[in-house]
This record gives structure tokens, C-alpha cells and sequence, in this order.
């Protein structure tokens, strides 16, 4: 990786980094303070020594519940007092920066965690957005275009997030009303006003979201076609299935915001026997093609499958920084192990032309020889880490 993939102006674009890490009583460390160096970091160690740990971590400088989506009391040390605490140093957009995170134990969890930036309280984890984006590849997202339509859904939210940070609280009120519409319905009311006041939030909430995702869908989409025909990660069609998201573009948003409206009023009947809403954007999902096979992605190989994600998440992180002049930390989950030797030396090529610092984790570290003297290699040991100079 080049020297020069620090967090400076690189073509108008911002690659913030995390210079120092440092972990208290956060799932196997109880204590854990790292010098991280810009560009690439590889992680290695054996099954269970706490690799993905580091990432999950990284991945709680970004609002949300990380990479695992696990609930705090998880991440909590075992033995610990049921608090943890991250603190990262990091170069970002307006210098240097100190960001806390974590909670403080029994009780805390419901609350969620604290932010603290330079010291000061945040009002919620989306201002950790002005500092940073961090996205990720899990071998957890394997199942992505197989599995269940609601964690395609939280992709492309993610997605969103890192490019729109508004995105997180339009969610958060669409969830709210919905939720209160679910109860009207459950406690069988007939309160047509208290109706019409939250359907009319839902309608409004509903279709920002859905004209944010056709958005970012219609960007990245464009963005992947600038993948070059030679790499191994190949184009792809991304569309959103959605009665919002497909007439967004098509139609002025108010008239779309109207009729998703009048559908939640009219479907109420049929939403009181089902006992919840079956209408909205909480029921979108995402369709990705492989293009070169024109092959639903569900279709292809686990190989071309992990190929066309890593595509979309190299093509997001480039898009990230154009829109939002941030390029996204990236963490890449055990990537090295599930590509063979020529998509490899593609990753480590485009990853080293974003310039954006990457954390990566192995148990062999052969598979990033072709890294050796342009990364930082770190020996991963059940709760220790050195530098691994081998
Ligand atoms: N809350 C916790 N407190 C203490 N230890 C934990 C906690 N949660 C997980 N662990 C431990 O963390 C370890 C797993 O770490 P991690 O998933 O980072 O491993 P890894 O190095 O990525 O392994 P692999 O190569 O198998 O993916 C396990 O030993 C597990 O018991």
C-alpha cells in the first residue's frame, strides 16, 4: 500500500484513519492498546484468537450495533463488570480526533452506548459520520443474496448511511411510527384520527427512505459499471424491489407519498388480521444481477457471489468518497481466504488505488505475502497482539 494513503485531500476525497486503538474490556481484551498505520492492516492468528474482535470494534466507530449486530451485553467482556469502552485516535476530515464509545454496564444497555468525540458527549452515534465512514465484509454476509430479504434490506441501509448520514434517523422515525401503528392495529382500535396522524408520518418517513435507497442504488449502480471488464469482480444490476423505491424517479414524491397514504388507510383492515403492517418500504428488497452471466446473484457460485460483494463494496467505497469526500475505513473479514490467488492481487491492487486504510484477518498469513513491506502485519493471540515481522 502507498505511503500516501493518509488522511489528506487525494483527488478532493478524504481517507480518514485510525491512528491508535484502544480497547477496555471489549469482548477477549481486557485491556489492549494498538498503533495502527495507515493503508493496509493485516491481522493474523489462529481460529478463536480474536481477530474478528479487533474488526468488530473498529466496526462500533460507525453508529449501529457493528459488524455482528450483537447486543452489548455480547461484546462486554465475560468476567468484566458489563461495561466496555473503545477509544480510537483518528485523522479525519478536520484533523485529528478522539472518539470514545461503549457503555457502562448492567442497566446501560437499554440506553445504548455513549459517544464521546474530543472528550465531549455526542448527541447520538450519527455524529461519528462527520469523522468517519466504516463499512465491511463479514463471511457472515455469504448468505446475503440467499438469505433473508430484511438483511438485504440493512445493507443497503448501511449502505445509504455511509453516503447519507440523515439516513439513520429518517429509519429510526419511519420504525417508531410504524410501531405505533402495529399497536393500533393489535389493540384493535378504531381511532381513525390517531390513524391518519401516524400514517400520514409513515408516509412521509416511508418514502424519503425509499427515495434515498432508489438513489443510492441508481449511484452505485453506475458506479459498479466502472468496474474495468478485466477484474475479476464483476459488473452487476442492482435494483430495489419495492412499490415505493420503483416509482421513485418515475413520479413526483408527493404523489408517491400520497398513495403510499392512502394504501396504509385502505389496507388497514387487512393489516388489523395480520396484526402488523404488510405495506412499506420495511418490506423492500434488493435484486442484484451478475452482469457478464445476466444471472440472478442467488444463482451464482458462493465464489462469484463473494466476487460480485466485493465488487459493490469497492464500488461503494469509491462512490462514499466521491458524494460524501470521505472514503470509508473498510474492514474485510477473512476475504483473503475465499478468493483464489488472481482475485487476491486484484483486491490488494484496487484497495491500494482507494487508498483508504483496510483492516484485513487470516489464519495464514501467505495469503498476503504480496502485502509483505507495504502493510502493517499484526500477530493476533488470544487477547495480545504484537507486530508480526516474520
Ligand atoms: N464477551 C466475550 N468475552 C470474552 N471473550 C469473548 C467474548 N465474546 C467472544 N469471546 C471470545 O473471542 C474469541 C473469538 O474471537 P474472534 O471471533 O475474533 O476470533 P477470530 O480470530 O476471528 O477467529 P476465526 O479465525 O475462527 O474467525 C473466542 O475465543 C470467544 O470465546
Amino acid at each position: 500500500m502507498p505511503d500516501t494513503a493518509q488522511a489528506g485531500r487525494q483527488g478532493g476525497d478524504i481517507s480518514p484513519r485510525v491512528n491508535r486503538l484502544t480497547l477496555t474490556d471489549f469482548r477477549n481484551y481486557s485491556s489492549l492498546s494498538l498503533d495502527l498505520e495507515p493503508g493496509a492492516v493485516v491481522f493474523t492468528g489462529e481460529n478463536g484468537a480474536g481477530k474478528t474482535n479487533l474488526l468488530e470494534a473498529l466496526s462500533f466507530l460507525t453508529p449501529g450495533r457493528g459488524l455482528r449486530r450483537a447486543t452489548y451485553g455480547e461484546v462486554a467482556r465475560d468476567g468484566g463488570d458489563g461495561g466496555f469502552a473503545i477509544h480510537a485516535e483518528i485523522e479525519g476530515p478536520f484533523g485529528e480526533c478522539s472518539i470514545g464509545t461503549g457503555t457502562t454496564g448492567a442497566g446501560d444497555s437499554d440506553a445504548g452506548r455513549r459517544v464521546r468525540i474530543n472528550g465531549a458527549p455526542a448527541k447520538s452515534a450519527e455524529a461519528l459520520l462527520e469523522w468517519l465512514r466504516v463499512t465491511w465484509i463479514t463471511p457472515s454476509m455469504d448468505g446475503l443474496f440467499t438469505g433473508s430479504s430484511g438483511d438485504r434490506r440493512r445493507f443497503v441501509d448501511r449502505l445509504v448511511l455511509a453516503i447519507d448520514p440523515s439516513h439513520g434517523q429518517r429509519a429510526l422515525d419511519y420504525e417508531k411510527a410504524m410501531r405505533g401503528r402495529n399497536r393500533l392495529l393489535t389493540e384493535n382500535s378504531r381511532d381513525a384520527r390517531w390513524f391518519e396522524a401516524i400514517e400520514t408520518q409513515m408516509a412521509e418517513t416511508g418514502t424519503a427512505i425509499a427515495a434515498a435507497r432508489a438513489e443510492l442504488v441508481r449511484l452505485l449502480t453506475a458506479m459498479v459499471a466502472r468496474l474495468p471488464n478485466d477484474t475479476p469482480f464483476p459488473q452487476a444490476d442492482v435494483v430495489l424491489a419495492g412499490s415505493l423505491e420503483e416509482a421513485i424517479g418515475h413520479r413526483p414524491a408527493v404523489d408517491i407519498e400520497e398513495e403510499f397514504r392512502r394504501r396504509l388507510a385502505e389496507g388497514r383492515e387487512r393489516d388489523r388480521a395480520a396484526g402488523r403492517t404488510l405495506d412499506g418500504p420495511h418490506r423492500s428488497d434488493l435484486l442484484v444481477r451478475h452482469r457478464p452471466k445476466n444471472m440472478p446473484a442467488e444463482l451464482c457460485s458462493t465464489g462469484e457471489q463473494k466476487a460480485l460483494l466485493v465488487g459493490i463494496i469497492l464500488s461503494h467505497a469509491r462512490l462514499c468518497g466521491e458524494v460524501s469526500g470521505l472514503v470509508p475505513i473498510l474492514l474485510l473479514d477473512e476475504i483473503a481466504a475465499h478468493l483464489d490467488a488472481g482475485r487476491r492481487a486484484a483486491l490488494f491492487s484496487i484497495l491500494e488505488e482507494l487508498g483508504c486504510q483496510v483492516f484485513m484477518t487470516g489464519t495464514e498469513p501467505a495469503l498476503f505475502s504480496a502485502l509483505r513491506g507495504h502493510a502493517q502485519f499484526l500477530a493476533v493471540d488470544h487477547g495480545r497482539v504484537s507486530a508480526d515481522t516474520a
